[in-house]
């Protein structure tokens, strides 16, 4: 079983180190096309896949397609692949992009639609799974691949990919911005930057452990933080600020944001 990723970059490239790394896939049954001769190069030398400068090359010689392109290039990049058997699956993970476009493009056959994350790269990724009727066979392989680089859930809906695109897909990009201004704070206030740097990013990695291992134990991030909060104390002090300046509301904000331009990218 020969798998091929469409579009060699950032998501495309965390998914292939971990199907190696966990011993998913061998090297040699792993194809990949782009555009750009570089990267494929790159992709060459780092991991030792095959390489395809066009789409339909690709499709040919693998088994299972993975869409790893922008959702603003996936519909031109499908209408030229030609002649790709349909029972053959695709895997997409393109945002916004549904499953009734695929099919509608690439003819009636298993897709199965994930939003992976980019901790993927350091194997802690999130992933949501959807699968079509005729994909539902092959769900246990994608849960297979996605577990490989973090952890997968498969969605009853196909519809709430766009809540998992806003939360986890985009999700990462929320912390990190925390962590930039946490960081910027931890200066501002006389810190070197190296040191708030390492101290962000550790209370992160942290404050991440407890939270899973709370998660197990049934101890909720609430409960979690009230332990971190002394009556009278600093934590208080500063958690009062974010909540007179509505942090709450600030999040589903975004969040809503997120999850409205995955709906508005499902119809380009
Ligand atoms: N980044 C993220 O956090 C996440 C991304 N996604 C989804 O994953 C997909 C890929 O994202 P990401 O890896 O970040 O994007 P990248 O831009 O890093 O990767 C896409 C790659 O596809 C190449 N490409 C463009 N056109 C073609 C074509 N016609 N044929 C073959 N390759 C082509 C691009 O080349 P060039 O750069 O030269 O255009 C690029 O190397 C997107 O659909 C995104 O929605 C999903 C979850 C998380
Ligand atoms: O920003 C984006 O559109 C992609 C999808 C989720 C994360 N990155």
């Amino acid at each position: 079983m020969a798998i091929g990723f469409i579009g060699a970059g950032n998501m495309a490239e965390a998914i292939i180190k971990g199907l190696i790394s966990n011993k998913v896939y061998n090297c040699d049954e792993i194809n990949i096309s782009d555009i750009s001769d570089n990267r494929l190069e790159y992709m060459q030398s780092a991991y030792s896949i095959n390489t395809f400068k066009y789409n339909n090359l690709l499709v040919s010689s693998s088994d299972l397609a993975v869409l790893a392109v922008k959702p603003q290039v996936a519909g031109e990049v499908m209408e030229a692949l030609d002649d790709f058997p349909v029972d053959k699956p695709v895997i997409s993970i393109a945002a916004g992009l549904r499953i009734e476009k695929i099919t509608k493009l690439l003819g009636d056959r298993p897709v199965i639609r994930v939003m992976p994350n980019t901790p993927a790269l350091a194997g802690w990724g999130a992933a949501g799974i959807f699968a079509n009727k005729k994909g539902e066979k092959h769900l246990p392989l994608a849960k297979k691949i996605f577990s490989a680089i973090g952890e997968a859930f498969v969605l009853s809906s196909e519809d709430d990919m766009n809540i998992v695109t806003a939360l986890s897909g985009s999700g990462p990009a929320y912390f990190f911005l925390l962590m930039e201004e946490m960081i910027n704070a931890g200066i501002e206030l006389g810190l070197d930057e190296k040191l708030a740097s390492d101290l962000t990013i550790q209370t992160a990695i942290g404050a991440a452990m407890l939270a899973r291992q709370g998660n197990n134990d049934s101890e909720t991030p609430e409960d979690l933080r009230k332990k971190v909060t002394s009556p009278g104390g600093t934590t208080e002090a500063a958690l009062k600020e974010l909540e007179n300046n509505q942090l709450g509301a600030l999040v589903m904000l975004a969040v809503s944001r997120a999850k409205q331009r995955s709906e508005e990218l499902s119809k380009v």
